[in-house]
């Protein structure tokens, strides 16, 4: 492909050197550049780029896409200088794929809880209404049929077009992907074209990155700001953020919520451990999904089918029949009865919505027993403040690590324990290996006890001192526990 046919609509600065030259692949990261690749020199939070732009000239790079243009030149390089290379970035890997968003109706999800969740019912749903569908999600990305693991909650723009690229040459008529806040942040979603946005809800998290929570709600508004005339902004109205992210959206605006007047509205009729019982837009629906929370993520499912022209019965139906994604309010029953939960709740918000659903289930005298801790290498303020919601909710705590990544496990625990108030310290205990921590709270738990293991959900590794091993919730869960079926 030649250099100046990916160069549509972005805004150069200052060019040196041609542009009818071919282009062997894009590149932003310099280890695995080769000869005739672009290079994109990107400012990012660890390093800067250009530092490395000598280097892939050295490896064979004839293009560099850059902020600042070196000093010393190579003659038979071509230099581009923009004000932002993440979007320059964006805009060119979406002309490299031939702008994929384009052919298809792509759905994007944002908010600090619930985007997993909302992306893959849609997906699950739109599959059986008959469609091709693919999805892009923390947990695992689909082109209709075909697996592909998710490195990122949404990744980054030469991946993410090549997914669309690919889901577009499979026939796919949609896609509903996850849009994280580092992505807004970054330009990963530059250059698409959405059809419509979903927004679920905005609390605590990723403080270490946005610094402010100003700058976390300003990061998930920018999505809405994007959306064209012709796509839908659909909003959780009860959250107090949902009205910004429309105010000033070109999108036509839409609303659900369960407390407000809304454009989709839904009641609580039951909340059991067997699934939800909703009034929904004027219909009775059980559903498999559990807790109040997962009443808003389907009131967007809801919402976006029929904003997409879905028939209401049929939606309702189809949606009845549908469980949620891996690893979210995941139980399993015991011999003798404990329920053992794993769920991926990793912010204060998340915590408590979980452990105030099992409250509000729970049948009476039980113990609720959670197994908590927090991600290395991200938002440390949130810490004291999960262990401390952790203790308001549960009878026994137990705090461990989650994956501390290149962080001291026990630091992060003690960071944790700095939440804990006086009263709370003696229902908890600190245990340093997660595994240990799981069995200690099933050795714990009595006949009819609940033990929610917190903060992992569907991941299937453990990452400690930057190296990841297998570990599974879940499979520890199965083992301790050992159900009937
Ligand atoms: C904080 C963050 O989001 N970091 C992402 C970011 O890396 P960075 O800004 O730290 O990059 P950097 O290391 O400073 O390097 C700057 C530039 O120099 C390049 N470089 C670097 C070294 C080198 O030798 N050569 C070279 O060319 C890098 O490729 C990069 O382009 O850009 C990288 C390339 O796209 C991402 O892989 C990386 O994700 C890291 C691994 C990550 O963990 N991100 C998480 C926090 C994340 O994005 N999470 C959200 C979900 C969060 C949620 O909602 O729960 C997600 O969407 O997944
Ligand atoms: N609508 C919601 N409101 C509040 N909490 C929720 C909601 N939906 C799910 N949760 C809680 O948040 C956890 C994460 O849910 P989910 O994976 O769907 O969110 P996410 O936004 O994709 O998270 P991430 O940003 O890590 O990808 C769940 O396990 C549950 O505890
Ligand atoms: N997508 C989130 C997930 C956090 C999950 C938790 N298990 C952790 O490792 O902190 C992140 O990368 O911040
Ligand atoms: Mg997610």
């Amino acid at each position: 492909m030649q250099l100046q046919d990916l160069l549509y609509g972005v805004t150069i600065k200052e060019l040196v050197g041609k542009t009818d030259r071919e282009i062997n692949a894009l590149n932003f990261d310099s280890r695995k550049v080769s000869k005739d690749d672009i290079f994109f020199a990107v400012v990012g939070t660890v390093t800067d780029g250009h530092r490395f732009i000598e280097q892939t000239i050295e490896q064979g790079a004839g293009v560099i896409i850059c902020e600042n243009l070196p000093e010393i030149q190579d003659f038979t390089v071509t230099y581009i200088k923009v004000e932002n290379t993440a979007v320059a970035l964006g805009i060119i890997a979406g002309n490299y794929f031939g702008n994929p968003s384009a052919d298809l109706k792509l759905i994007g999800i944002t908010g600090t809880n619930g985007k997993t969740t909302i992306a893959t019912i849609l997906f699950k749903l739109f599959k059986d209404l008959g469609y091709k569908t693919g999805l892009l999600s923390t947990v695992e990305n689909y082109i209709n049929d075909t697996v592909v693991a998710a490195t990122h909650t949404t990744p980054n723009p030469i991946a993410l077009n090549q997914l669309l690229r690919e889901m577009v040459d499979a026939g796919c008529d949609y896609c509903f992907m996850e849009v994280s806040s580092h992505a807004v942040s970054q330009h990963r979603i530059e250059g698409l074209t959405f059809s419509g946005g979903v927004f679920s809800n905005l609390t605590h998290d990723h403080l270490d990155f946005h610094k402010t929570f100003d700058a976390y709600l300003k990061a998930k508004k920018a999505f809405f700001d994007v959306l064209p005339k012709s796509a839908f902004a659909l909003t959780n109205i009860d959250d107090k953020n949902g009205a910004v992210m429309l105010q000033n959206t070109k999108a036509h605006k839409k609303t659900y919520a369960l407390k407000q007047l809304a454009d989709f509205k839904a009641k609580i009729i039951e909340n059991q451990f067997s699934g939800l019982h909703l009034d929904i837009d004027n219909e009775d629906v059980y559903f498999k999904l559990v807790g109040s929370f997962n009443a808003y993520n389907l009131l967007a499912v809801y919402g976006t089918a029929i904003l997409l022209e879905q028939d209401k019965l049929k939606v309702l139906t189809l949606l009845s029949r549908l469980s949620g994604a891996e690893g979210r309010f995941d139980y399993i029953t015991s011999a003798d009865k404990i329920i053992g939960i794993v769920d991926y709740a990793h912010t204060p918000d998340a915590v408590q919505n979980v452990l105030s659903t099992i409250a509000n289930i729970r049948k009476g005298t039980e113990q609720v027993i959670t197994v908590l801790g927090c991600g290395g290498d991200r938002d440390k303020t949130k810490r004291p403040i999960m262990a401390q919601v952790a203790c308001d909710w549960s009878d026994k705590v137990i705090l461990t690590s989650d994956n501390p990544r290149t962080e001291d496990p026990q630091t992060i625990i003690n960071e944790m324990e700095a939440g804990v108030s006086p009263t709370n310290k003696r229902k908890t205990l600190s245990i340093l290996d997660r595994k240990e921590a799981i069995k200690t709270a099933c050795h714990l738990a009595q006949p009819g006890d609940i033990i929610l293991v917190a903060g992992k959900g569907h991941e299937k590794y453990q990452e400690i001192n930057g190296i990841r091993n297998h570990f599974d919730d879940k499979e520890i869960l199965l083992e301790q526990l050992k159900p009937i079926s």
